[in-house]
């Protein structure tokens, strides 16, 4: 039967043309192995480094199309960066699948989860934000990665872990945090002057989104995006946080550095997919925080395997495991590994992240380890027990 859905697929694939207009992917070696479990097809395309953008809206496509096909209810199609030429190539294997909760494999000794209140702030010049324990962002080099995914769950175990949290959604370009929680009123201002963040789930929330139409054309520049970002910051009666998140937006351009210069921050997350794609601008985006003199906090993998529904076995068919070499090679906690799972997308798409929607799952317990490694990681680093990493360009 899965042997019938794999040549449908294929078949499915060779009649449509690629966005780049070479052709169809399949003739072109362009498919990984197809695997399909519990009625899910997931695969992933090899496309080149500078098509990545392109090809995105065309995974969307086949993934409405595949489910026309008899006994497929839904697909998950990932893009994943050409390997250089030599590179072995990795064929898939099924690798023992993980206890569900079982704390990952720490690259630090002695970074055991702890709680975050309490610890003293690192010495910074910038001024902080009265009631705001600490200050941290979750970046990514490029876009898609899904770091707002990674950001918003991260916020929600924080607070599973008894912190009091909020996020700021500081990706004024394309806020996802009004979808992401579900929330689409409009803060109110309680003196005319500061405005009351919106709740979610026991979170404080403010976005940009609130506060701009969807379809307003979003043509922030320089100064403007400073102040924006200031105002969401400043001008918002946070009250008293433990922790506020700032969903950063992508990449390594003026917003972030304003963001990394203007804000206390504590520490950065930066996500990265396994791609290697992804990991080159993962560490444009680990030097941008040097520069700024913010620690970073560590390295977390998204999509970065998937477990098979029916059997529970482990497939790494994007090339997992990159993101921990890379953070190993330049001396920066690994946080920790999330898979590609239906789920986490489906839940962020209702507006209840993984976190709320099934806090007993495997999923929402890997985001809890992550979150408890990250709290470990500001508070060795607020003791001063880190050094800051090399980043070394090849
Ligand atoms: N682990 C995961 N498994 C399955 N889908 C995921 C996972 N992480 C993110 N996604 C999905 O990938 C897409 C991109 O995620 P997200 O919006 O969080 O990325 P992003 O890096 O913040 O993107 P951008 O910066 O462009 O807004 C979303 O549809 C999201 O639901």
């Amino acid at each position: 039967m899965s042997d019938a859905q794999k040549s449908a697929i294929h078949e499915l694939l060779r009649g449509l043309d690629a966005p780049d207009g070479k052709g169809d992917v399949v003739s072109r070696g362009m498919v990984s192995d197809i695997f399909i479990a519990d009625g899910k097809a997931f695969f992933s395309l090899s496309v080149p480094a500078a098509e990545a953008d392109r090809f995105e809206p065309f995974c969307r496509e086949i993934e409405r199309r595949v489910v026309s096909i008899d006994g497929i209810a839904s697909a998950l199609v990932a893009l994943t960066a050409e390997k250089a030429a030599g590179t072995p190539s990795r064929s898939p294997q099924p690798v023992p699948p993980q206890q569900p909760g079982r704390p990952g494999q720490a690259i630090r000794s002695g970074a055991a989860p702890a709680g975050g209140s309490g610890a003293p702030r690192p010495a910074t010049s910038k001024p902080g934000v009265p009631g705001i324990d600490r200050i941290i962002a979750v970046a990514s080099g490029k876009g898609g990665v899904g770091k707002s995914t990674t950001a918003v769950n991260l916020a929600l175990s924080f607070a599973a872990l008894g912190l009091k949290v909020g996020i700021l959604d500081a990706d004024i370009y394309g806020p996802s945090i009004p979808r992401l929680l579900n929330l689409k009123e409009k803060p109110r201002s309680g003196d005319g002057r500061m405005l009351i963040p919106l709740e979610a789930y026991g979170l404080k929330a403010m976005s940009m989104g609130f506060l701009v139409d969807e379809e307003t054309p979003m043509i922030w520049r320089g100064p403007m995006v400073m102040s924006a970002l200031t105002q969401m910051l400043r001008e918002v009666e946070w009250g008293t946080l433990d922790l506020l998140v700032v969903d950063m937006p992508p990449g390594t351009g003026d917003a972030q550095l304003t963001m990394a210069q203007q804000v206390p921050l504590a520490g950065a997350v930066i996500v990265s997919t396994p791609q290697d794609l992804a990991l080159i601008d993962a560490r444009k985006g680990l030097a941008m925080f040097r520069k700024v003199e913010v620690p970073v906090l560590g390295i977390v993998e998204n999509m970065s395997y998937f477990i098979a529904p029916d059997t529970g076995a482990r497939y790494d068919i994007f090339g997992h495991g990159g993101a921990k070499a890379e953070a190993q090679r330049l001396g920066v906690p690994f946080l920790g590994e999330v898979p590609l799972e239906m789920v986490i997308r489906e839940t962020s798409d209702a507006g209840r992240p993984i976190v709320v929607a099934e806090p007993e799952s495997r999923h929402a317990a890997v985001y809890r380890d992550i979150a408890a490694r990250t709290l470990a990681e500001m508070d060795r680093d607020a003791a001063g027990g880190a050094k800051a990493p090399a980043i070394v360009f090849e």
